[in-house]
């Protein structure tokens, strides 16, 4: 299809700088060249998306590396790249909420339906519940790409289905179809966020009833990007300065990008000076290298280094305070990228489970275990995760959470300090890992806020060890505590 007639406003209504929704979507040159530099042509913003929501589907694939690859293929890049990331992110993130509206207008379960025509519907859906895309190119846009996909048999189906969608707004299905907010308040603010009901449970369990609705808020938001100045080579001042960002409010080394565009194309980062990085992970890694200690402080260890962000920090905080840091990862591509991100630094990485690598023990003087876990911390970053995970995943990550815990306090020397982390504010996998390692091996719980200063004045709960929620910190919902092995 031509979609000179298609607008490529695809923001979400009331969140966010708004794009002009009623502007023709082209980009490029004339169409009508050829060569090998023929500029994409058709849809591409929409193709790139049902081809992602595809994978996703049938693949298991991330979406945050699904997509930017294939716009790398297929040289799709300005306005059509961000429509393109726009309207498949919001998809994978608001499936739960979509595929209830679908469900109202289509007369069959939606797993019958043929996949293409599902993920055409749920793109369609988005644009016309979650963008300010008018309804009838939303439609028009979407019933081509089905045509050209999937040939002209559903078109009528999907046409039909979408303008029974688009007749009620967001707001109005959620009125016709949430749980009723007085009766079920959780499963009300699940269903309008977009949550499944059991991750908005997790996180009415953390926190106070009147915090739920502007924290789920935030994590259906897009996040903010952060830079990490690395230090002794560039304060946040100049970082600031030098990318036109704001020093960010609590890291001292952090700094909030006020600009869009590819971070990585910044100047500091092409040369090193400083990575992207979440400001709450830069204050988990601050909060390992600041501890309180007595005595040596010269070898250190992250346990669960791949890939890097925090050995990264770790391994500048040690060069300029004299230490050496171990970085461990079990997957070996992982420890290829801690390799890469640390060139240059005092880190030596090794690829192994860390519960059995041959590194010595009693020996390290502060160890980092940033766990594996649900992430249910950085939903707002992996679009289809909070679809994808399940409950039943906590059971086997806190067992494996528990061990990697022991094993860190096993290889750290008597007096010596673990920072255990976690991107998930579920308590099972927080206080609780917390509180049965440290009473099966006599580990003292230290004040982990009282290394972060920064963060007074700031709610970070009740501990043991300091939670960050986005709502609260405009930080992913990441979760530190420092024990310190008996002498
Ligand atoms: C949350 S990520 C760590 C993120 C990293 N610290 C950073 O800041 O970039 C957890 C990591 O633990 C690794 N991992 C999982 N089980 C492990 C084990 N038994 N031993 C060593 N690494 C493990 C995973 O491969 C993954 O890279």
């Amino acid at each position: 299809m031509t979609d000179s007639s298609v607008p490529a406003g695809g923001h979400r209504s009331g969140k966010g700088p708004r794009r002009r929704p009623d502007r023709p979507h082209r980009s490029g040159p004339p169409r009508g060249r050829s060569g090998p530099n023929r500029p994409p042509q058709g849809d591409v913003a929409r193709e790139a998306a049902l081809d992602t929501l595809r994978a996703v589907r049938e693949d298991d694939a991330y979406a945050n590396l699904t997509l930017p690859k294939l716009l790398r293929e297929r040289r799709v890049t300005g306005r059509d790249a961000a429509l393109a990331t726009d309207l498949t992110y919001g998809a994978c993130r608001a499936q739960g909420l979509l595929d209830a509206v679908l469900s109202a207008c289509v007369d069959r379960p939606l797993d019958r339906l043929d996949g293409v025509v599902l993920d055409a519907l749920r793109l369609g859906a988005q644009q016309l519940l979650r963008t300010r895309i008018p309804a009838h190119a939303a439609v028009g846009a979407t019933v081509e790409l089905v045509r050209s996909r999937a040939g002209s048999k559903p078109t009528g189906f999907v046409n039909a289905v979408l303008r029974r969608v688009a007749e009620r707004d967001e707001a109005g299905w959620i009125d016709e179809l949430a749980p009723d907010a007085s009766t079920d308040p959780v499963g009300h603010l699940a269903f309008r966020h977009a949550h499944p009901r059991w991750i908005a449970e997790v996180f009415a369990g953390s926190l106070p009833e009147s915090e739920l609705d502007a924290a789920l808020a935030a994590d259906d938001a897009r996040p903010a990007v952060h830079l990490a100045a690395r230090p002794g080579e560039i304060s946040a001042e100049e970082l600031a300065a030098v990318t036109g960002g704001d020093e960010a409010p609590y890291s001292p080394y952090g700094v909030l990008l006020t600009e869009g565009g590819d971070p990585g194309d910044l100047e500091p980062v092409r040369e090193g000076l400083a990575v992207v990085q979440d400001e709450g992970s830069q204050l988990v890694a601050l909060a390992a290298a600041r501890a309180p200690l007595d005595g040596r402080d010269e070898l250190w260890l992250d346990l669960c280094a791949g890939p890097g962000g925090k050995a990264v920090m770790l391994g500048a905080l040690a060069a300029v305070s004299g230490a050496t840091v171990d970085a461990i990862d079990r997957a070996p591509h992982r420890a290829a990228l801690v390799e890469k991100a640390t060139a240059g630094l005092p880190v030596r990485v090794h690829t192994g489970d860390a519960r059995e690598i041959a590194l010595p023990e009693a020996a390290y003087d502060r160890v980092l275990v940033d766990a594996p876990c649900t992430g249910l911390g950085a939903l707002r970053r992996r679009p289809e995760a909070r679809w994808r995970r399940r409950p039943e995943d906590v059971a086997d990550l806190t067992a494996l959470q528990r061990d990697l815990l022991t094993h860190a306090l096993e290889r750290v020397r008597p007096g010596g300090v673990v920072t255990y982390a976690t991107c998930s504010p579920h308590p099972e996998e927080t206080v609780e890992v917390v509180r049965a390692v440290a009473a099966a091996t006599g580990a003292e719980v230290l004040d982990t806020a009282g290394s972060l200063p920064e963060l007074t004045g700031s709610d970070v709960g009740t501990g043991p060890g300091v939670q960050l929620w986005p709502h609260r910190h405009g930080t992913d919902a990441m979760y530190c505590a420092t024990l310190r092995r008996s002498g």
